[in-house]
């Protein structure tokens, strides 16, 4: 990584090709009645770290499990890099959700569980064994591979599942609340890995959380959510340079972050109204 300060007009575009989402007037009404989400609109650059803020229950997981083409629109669509879904996978245009929890195979040790999609993918063993190490060293976690996952602790766990979705080589990541369930320091150290990790390997990522202060430390622009039913209700740039480290969460610049997200997440959290 760079140590060289950079602003998010330094980062943007990274390319003039079409944006990895967009959202187009997608909706999503479950079958008990739930209007999980109201028309959507939203545009994901390359290169951005997009962050989907917002209470309980306003619809940020429907919306990223909706980017990750797990659930289907009511209305309304999406496209990827400027086409259907069928063409995510080629080259330039790979895709990798990481869920909340770790999902490791508990009985396979480290090296065969961050191995699983490339083995998935009949990568032939040699070939897949060797691009276990690199995503192993980028999580912080080479000569762990032996291990099983009991032996490991949350943070690292959390660790290996990144490296299950690294050694894919994806471009869009898309990781709902991935360190929602860590202590404050273990995850502020994901946190700063992540933001790294993005910057060197020039990814796209769309990221789900109720934390603020995680918002504004990682993203060049959060996505605040409502309830009741789930819409947008505003978005922040944070126009604040990169590389972000601890210095900044103690800048006046994420204070005043911060606070605009605080009174934004109030509003969200009032409006609305009680539905089924
Ligand atoms: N499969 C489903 N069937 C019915 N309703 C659902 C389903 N999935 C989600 N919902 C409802 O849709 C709404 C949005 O849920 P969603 O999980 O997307 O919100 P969220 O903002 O991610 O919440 P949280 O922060 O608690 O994870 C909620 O009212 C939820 O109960």
């Amino acid at each position: 990584m760079t140590a060289q300060l950079m602003r998010l007009s330094d980062l943007e575009p990274r390319t003039a090709g079409p944006p990895p989402v967009e959202v187009l007037a997608a909706t999503k009404m479950f079958g008990n009645g739930v209007r999980a989400l109201e028309p959507i609109d939203l545009t994901i650059e390359e290169g951005e770290f997009v962050t989907l803020l917002g209470p309980s229950g306003c619809g940020k997981s429907t919306l990223l499990k909706m980017i990750a083409d797990l659930i289907t629109p009511t209305s309304g669509g999406l496209r990827w890099w400027g086409g259907d879904y069928g063409h995510v996978g080629e080259p330039g245009k790979k895709l990798v959700f990481v869920f909340q929890d770790a999902t490791l195979m508990p009985w396979a040790r480290v090296r065969a569980n961050v191995r699983l999609p490339l083995d998935l993918a009949g990568v032939p063993r040699a070939e897949a064994d060797a691009r276990v190490d690199p995503a192993l060293a980028l999580v912080g976690l080479g000569g762990f591979d032996h291990c099983y996952p009991r032996q490991l602790s949350g943070g690292m766990q959390m660790r290996v599942s990144i490296a299950r979705a690294l050694v894919t080589e994806p471009n869009l990541l898309l990781m709902d609340e991935p360190f929602g369930a860590l202590d404050e320091i273990t995850r502020n150290k994901l946190d700063q890995d992540l933001l790294d990790l993005w910057f060197a390997k020039k990814l796209t990522v769309v990221f789900v959380t109720h934390s603020i202060y995680e918002a504004v430390f990682l993203s060049t622009r959060v996505v605040v959510m409502a309830a009741r039913p789930g819409r947008v209700l505003r978005e922040v740039r944070i126009d604040a340079p990169y590389p972000r480290d601890d210095a900044f969460r103690v800048s006046q610049a994420f204070a005043a972050y911060a606070r605009e997200l605080q009174v934004l997440l109030a509003e969200a959290s009032t409006a609305g109204t009680p539905q089924p």
